[in-house]
Order: structure tokens, then sequence, then C-alpha cells
């Protein structure tokens, strides 16, 4: 439990962020199947630690625990490790978030994986074959991280990959960010409407042209940064940012811009963003937004709107139910504690109405790193209690030094 006294924002803090979980996990997976490179500014969040330990690992049993990454891309990963069968498992929650897309397209592509409990779910036996075939289908629906595994893999493959996408796509920015990932180390990949083809490397070409690789700031972890400069309406600093990246929730600051008037101002080679609030912003009638991009923010926003009071509509959230937690439930939960009724779907949250809370707020977190740090700013408000607060090392370990070190209880 950690309770935080009603806090203010300190003056033009400035906060530095480690680098971003996705392109860390992607860079360390890439790493470990072809040459090694040089990464700087690797994430040190416990998900990517996990997936390093394993990687470096000879065990015959990896435990995951709920990186969920991890737990996609290394089911392919080790697919093709020639030799070695690995049992892939990890958090009671890890196995019963979904992989059976994933692994259905590896077996159509001669891989040898077996379930060990639950048809389509973790834990799974891993036999690692030679792959010749290179054409798969899979269904974008459900995560985007299947996809990613595949493309991580398809240089390797004697014949490259194409892979065929059925249906809507989810999370579309982070294939591209694979794709320019991928670009960067020298790997060829297209992505056009439903294909993503990705060429082979040839065995006497097993060369990566960049290596070196410096990994952006990671921009859902600078989400709660921005909710806490529109709740505190103070400039924020955030270093090793940029405003173009290939994160794809970097639309935060267009997003915080339009409804929460926050400005985002980039120092021109100095890697440091500032939020700065607009400090007469009249807010808007409502918050009207498809999150099917950006699955990760839709917690940081819906709790800056009850902070603000201001009515929101969040849809293209049908991925939420199987992160860490189903977080549409548990945000329906936690919001009524801080002083918002909202009706949900499967695919979408709305706000009803606001109230005024009584005291004594405690927060679950349901095992869901963003559910603490997404309420964290709240206290801003009101004294809050997080429980189980730590929760946030998954994807962002020093969170709480430095919320301490941007707020006050003054
Ligand atoms: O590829 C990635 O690094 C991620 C893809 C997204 O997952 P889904 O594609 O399952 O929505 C996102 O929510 C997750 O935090 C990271
Ligand atoms: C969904 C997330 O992570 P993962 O799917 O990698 O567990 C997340 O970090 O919000």
């Amino acid at each position: 439990m950690l309770t935080l006294q009603k806090r203010i924002l300190k003056e033009n803090k400035t906060i530095k962020i480690s680098g971003s979980k996705s392109i860390s996990n992607r860079l360390l997976i890439l790493n470990h199947i072809f040459l090694h490179f040089k990464i700087h500014n690797l994430s040190n969040s416990q998900d990517t630690q996990l997936l390093q330990k394993a990687l470096e690992s000879d065990s015959e049993t990896i435990d995951i625990h709920h990186a969920g990454t991890a737990m996609r891309f290394l089911t392919s990963y080790l697919a093709i490790k020639e030799g070695k069968t690995t049992v892939l498992t990890g958090s009671d929650r890890m196995k019963q978030r979904p992989i059976k897309d994933l692994v259905s397209a590896l077996r159509s592509l001669g891989a040898e994986i077996e379930y060990l409990e639950n048809e389509g779910f973790p834990p799974l036996q891993i036999t690692g074959k030679k792959i010749v075939k290179n054409s798969v289908s899979i269904s974008a629906n459900v995560s985007s991280q299947f996809i990613t595994s595949l493309m991580l893999i398809g240089a390797k493959l004697e014949n490259g990959i194409r892979i065929n996408l059925e249906g809507e796509i989810t999370s579309r920015p982070y294939l591209e960010m694979t794709r320019k990932i991928l670009k960067e180390l020298g790997i060829e990949c297209q992505i056009s409407d439903q294909l993503i083809t990705v060429k082979p490397l040839s065995t006497k070409e097993h060369f990566i042209s960049n290596e070196r690789f410096t990994v952006e700031s990671d921009w859902s972890s600078a989400s709660y940064f921005y909710s806490l400069a529109a709740i505190g309406k103070r400039i924020i600093n955030l270093q090793n940012f940029k405003s173009t990246s290939i994160q794809g929730d970097s639309v935060l600051q267009t997003i915080y811009c339009k409804y929460f008037g926050i400005n985002t101002i980039c120092e021109s080679g100095e890697h440091l963003i500032s939020l700065m609030p607009i400090y007469y912003f009249p807010h808007p009638k409502e918050i009207n937004l498809n999150l099917n991009d950006a699955p990760d923010i839709a917690q940081t926003i819906c709790v800056t709107a009850t902070a603000l009071k201001i009515p929101f509509h969040l849809t293209g959230l049908a991925t939420l139910k199987v992160k860490e937690t189903d977080r549409l439930e548990a945000l329906k939960n936690e919001l009524l504690k801080i002083g918002c009724r909202t009706e949900i779907t499967d695919t979408e949250i709305k706000s009803v109405e606001f109230f005024e809370t009584t005291e004594n707020i405690s927060i679950k977190t349901y095992n869901d790193h963003r559910m603490a740090m997404s309420f964290a700013p709240f206290a801003l408000v009101k004294s809050i209690t997080i429980e189980n607060p730590e929760v946030v090392e998954k994807s962002y370990t020093q969170f709480w030094e430095d919320f301490d070190a941007i707020t006050d209880t003054n």
C-alpha cells in the first residue's frame, strides 16, 4: 500500500525516463538472432530484464512472468532455435492471455509447439526446428505482438516470410515500429494493406549494417507526466525524447494538446521536451477518441479526464480485455472511486456522470502497472492510496522515485 497525501506539482522539474520497453524487447530478440550490436538506453523495466535473462539462459524452462511481448516474441524465437526444446511459461495471468493465433501460424510454417495446459494458452513446449515455408496467414485483431513476433524471425528464415493479415489490424503503429527497426538494422521489410514481407538475409550476408542502436525513451511512460502537467498545470521537462518517434504512443502530444491544453515544446538538439500547460484552456465538451492504435494510454486519459471532469468516450479498446488485467473492468471499478461512473462494452468506455468522492480512496491495481501509474496523478486532486504499488516495475522501475521528485505534499 502506498498512501499519497494530496500533492502539488513542483515547478519546472526534469525527469529522465529509460528506453522504450517495446523497442528494447525487439532489439534484444534481433540481437540474439543475428550479430550482436551495442544497445544504448535499454529499458530497465522488469519485462526487458526478464527477456534478457531468458535469452541468455540455457535452462529448459523459461518463466516470463507477466511480460506479454517477451512471451510472444520468444515463442517464434524458440521455434527456430534448432535442436533445443524449451518450456515457455508465465504468471497465472499470462496463462489466460491468448497465444493461439501465433502458435497456429507458426505450426502452419512447420514449427513444433505443444500446449501443456489449456489449448490456446501458455505454457508452451517449443522444439526448435528449421523452417523453410514462408507464407502464413494470421488474424490481426487480437494482438499485434503475434505479427511482430513473426516479423522478427522473418529474415532468419531461408525464404523470408510473407504474412497475410486477416481482419482489422489492432495496434498498427507497433508493426510500423518493427518495420523501422528492421530497416535500421539492414533488413528489408514491407508493409502494405494486409500483407507484410520480410526478405531473408543470406548466410554469407549475416550482417547488420548498424553496430549501435540508441533506444528512444518510453512514450507510454511519458503519458503519466502529461497527465500530471494537465492536472497540476505546471511545466514538466522530459529527457531523451524527440517529437518525432517510432513509438505510436507519441500521439500523446496531439491528444494532450487538443483535449487538455498541453503544448509539447522540443529543445532542438537537446533531446528534451517540455510539457507546457496553456493556463486558460477551455475544456472540450467531450473527448471522443479511437485508441485502436494506442491502447496503452487509455487508462491515463481516463484518469486525466476524470480529474478535470471532462466527459469522455474512448473506443477501439478491444485488446484491453486481454492485457495485464481486464483493463476495461478495472477502469470501471476504480474510476468510480475517484468520482466517475462509466459504461463499458467489450471495446469502449464512456463516462456517464461525475460526482464528489468521499475520503479514503484506495485504488486496486490488479497486477497491472498501468493501473498504478495512471491513477497516481489523481493525488493532485485528493489523497489516494495505491494498492500493491510495486507493480510499476513491469515497465517503469523508478516510477515512484520520479513521482516523488516532481510532486510535493505542501
Ligand atoms: O508490440 C509491442 O511492443 C506492444 C504492442 C501492444 O500490444 P497489442 O498489439 O497486444 O495491443 C501494446 O499494448 C504493448 O504494450 C506493446
Ligand atoms: C500491454 C502491455 O504489455 P505486455 O502486453 O507486453 O504485457 C503494457 O505494457 O501495457
